[in-house]
């Protein structure tokens, strides 16, 4: 599929008339945390691709447990992957808990990441492990595909796996000791490769195959790749106060700071183009598609509109709150298994008091007219998801001051929503009145893809020799009028103390839901 993509893409732009002749370098992003096995056969079919054929008529490996074209396994697992349980107790307890693991990698075990994926594959699918001569994440492997031989994996993203020492700049011996179990430490270094410390440093020309089939130039560069949410934080100068929500398929959170504050309650990555910064990053798995699900059951059809879904957000007081006196309503939405919290699926609506601190189950029995289904559920999750960005990111955020000088309480200086949900004037609204924002709520007004934007930055900035910092490269290349919108306001005075009462209140209710789901009940 992903071999497609890459073929799709590329005629597309040569169909709406791009000149790949001018192409002088090359980047982009792919998803976080995906792992593709290469077989011992896959430098030789790289270097020999035939520009009279596809790329998938050539590369495509076998069906499955069998070694065939490039692959050593016919699947790679993708982020949203959840096979991993077993694993991630044994890298979370392997040094000592979940919090030396993420002191020590920037996170604690998370399914999806590649040392406890390539813990299972090999455990799972030892022939096919055996026969892998090379791990690649996804970034790395599209670069590897436009380089003609493996590309090594990015420096921001490889802290993404669970694997790397972000203090040492190193594989981690011990880890990489676990995830080899009985095999080879040095057999699996040597498939994950060496990982250069700049993420801007050209890994060669573009291979013959691309310039021959696509026209590109034979001095056209390949910057390295990084993964999607890294690249994201590259599409606008991020200050150390500001936050992006990625409002896509996930919802992730995203900081650029220079302190190093890992826990295991989110994840800590290295910058992929400045040393000595890191990205602060949560990530959700029930973002687009569990707002989607209440849309739906709002319009009570499949049109896909989100008109009534968004009347309704706008319409309904805060924590469908009609006087002081009410209940806060507050839920968790999880169609799918949640990485924050780690919680199985399922839905759990709450009517939560403030004083004193009470939360009561909102069950049919406490009276349709207590949580009405499903139009309260749209403001609430809404509010739900961001209450959790705001949770778990409130140790990172400072005292701003509003544009008048009057000194705010810690919170954003400016929120960025990018991804397909950035589009929605609701939403917007609603992110502003509980993360606040002394300066409000953005859209990048450039571009339809943050994250390919970063990318491009990345390509420029790296072919031109990475001379400057990435960040003074694109502040003076930026037009904050043309390139930005603000699309509402941020911090409310009222409303945002509101919801930080809230925040107890969703505290105590995700304790609640994780010791039901732990109680099996
Ligand atoms: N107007 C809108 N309002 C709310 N959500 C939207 C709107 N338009 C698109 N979306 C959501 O955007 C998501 C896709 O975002 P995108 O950033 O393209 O995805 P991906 O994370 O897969 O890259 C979908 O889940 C869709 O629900
Ligand atoms: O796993 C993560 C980040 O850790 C996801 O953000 C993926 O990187 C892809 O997300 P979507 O583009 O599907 O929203």
């Amino acid at each position: 599929m992903w071999l497609d993509a890459i073929e799709l893409v590329l005629q597309r732009l040569k169909d709406a008339g791009l000149d790949f002749s001018k192409v002088k370098g090359i980047s982009g992003a792919g998803m976080q945390h995906g792992t593709v096995f290469w077989s011992h056969d896959a430098e030789e079919l790289l270097k020999g691709l035939d520009p009279a054929k596809t790329l998938l008529e050539q590369l495509e490996s076998g069906g499955e447990g069998e070694s065939r074209g490039a692959f050593s396994h016919p699947f790679s697992p993708n982020w949203q992957d959840a096979s991993t349980q077993k694993q991630c107790e044994a890298f979370d307890s392997y040094l000592g808990g979940p919090e030396k693991l993420a002191a020590i990698t920037g996170s604690k075990a998370h399914h999806r990441f590649s040392g406890p994926q390539i813990l299972r594959f090999r455990e799972k699918y030892p022939e096919a492990y055996k026969a892998t001569a090379r791990i690649s994440l996804v970034s790395s492997f599209l670069a590897s595909i436009f380089l003609g031989k493996v590309a090594p994996i990015d420096i921001g993203d490889v802290t993404g796996m669970n694997l790397w020492d972000i203090q040492k700049a190193q594989w981690h011996d011990q880890l990489l000791q676990l995830t080899a179990g009985g095999t080879s430490v040095a057999d699996l270094r040597q498939r994950l490769g060496h990982v250069p410390k700049s993420g801007g440093r050209s890994f060669g020309p573009v291979a013959s195959y691309f310039r021959s089939r696509f026209g590109f130039p034979a001095h056209c560069s390949v910057i390295p790749f990084t993964g999607d949410n890294p690249s994201t934080i590259l599409a606008l100068p991020l200050q150390p106060s500001d936050a992006m929500v990625s409002l896509g398929t996930s919802t992730t959170f995203l900081m650029s700071t220079p302190n190093y504050r890992p826990d295991p309650a989110y994840h800590f990555m290295n910058h992929p183009a400045a040393a000595g910064l890191y990205m602060f990053m949560l990530c959700y798995k029930n973002g687009g598609l569990a707002r989607e699900q209440i849309r739906d059951a709002v319009n009570g059809d499949e049109s896909g509109s989100w008109d009534r879904f968004n009347d309704t957000a706008t319409a309904t007081p805060p924590l469908g709150q009609s006087s002081a006196s009410d209940p806060m309503k507050l839920g968790l939405f999880f169609p799918r298994p949640e990485i924050v919290p780690n919680v199985k699926a399922g839905t759990w609506r709450y009517l939560y008091y403030p004083k004193p601190q009470t939360l009561h189950p909102a069950s049919p029995s406490s009276g349709s007219s207590a949580w009405p289904e499903p139009t309260a559920d749209v403001r609430a999750i809404i509010e739900s998801q961001f209450l959790s960005l705001r949770l778990r990111s409130q140790s990172l955020v400072t005292p701003q001051k509003s544009s008048q000088g009057q000194a705010l309480p810690p919170q954003p200086r400016r929120v960025y929503l990018v991804g397909g949900g950035s589009q929605n004037p609701a939403i917007a609204r609603i992110a502003g009145e509980v993360l606040g924002g002394s300066e409000g709520v953005f859209k990048l007004d450039i571009g339809g893809n943050a994250c390919a934007l970063g990318a491009a930055y990345k390509a420029t900035w790296g072919v031109e020799g990475g001379k400057e910092t990435f960040e003074e490269y694109v502040e003076k290349r930026w037009h904050e009028d043309g390139f930005v919108k603000r699309v509402a306001d941020g911090y409310k005075e009222g409303v945002w103390e509101r919801y930080g009462e809230a925040l107890e209140g969703f505290d105590m209710m995700e304790k609640e839901v994780l010791k039901i789901a732990a109680e099996g009940l």
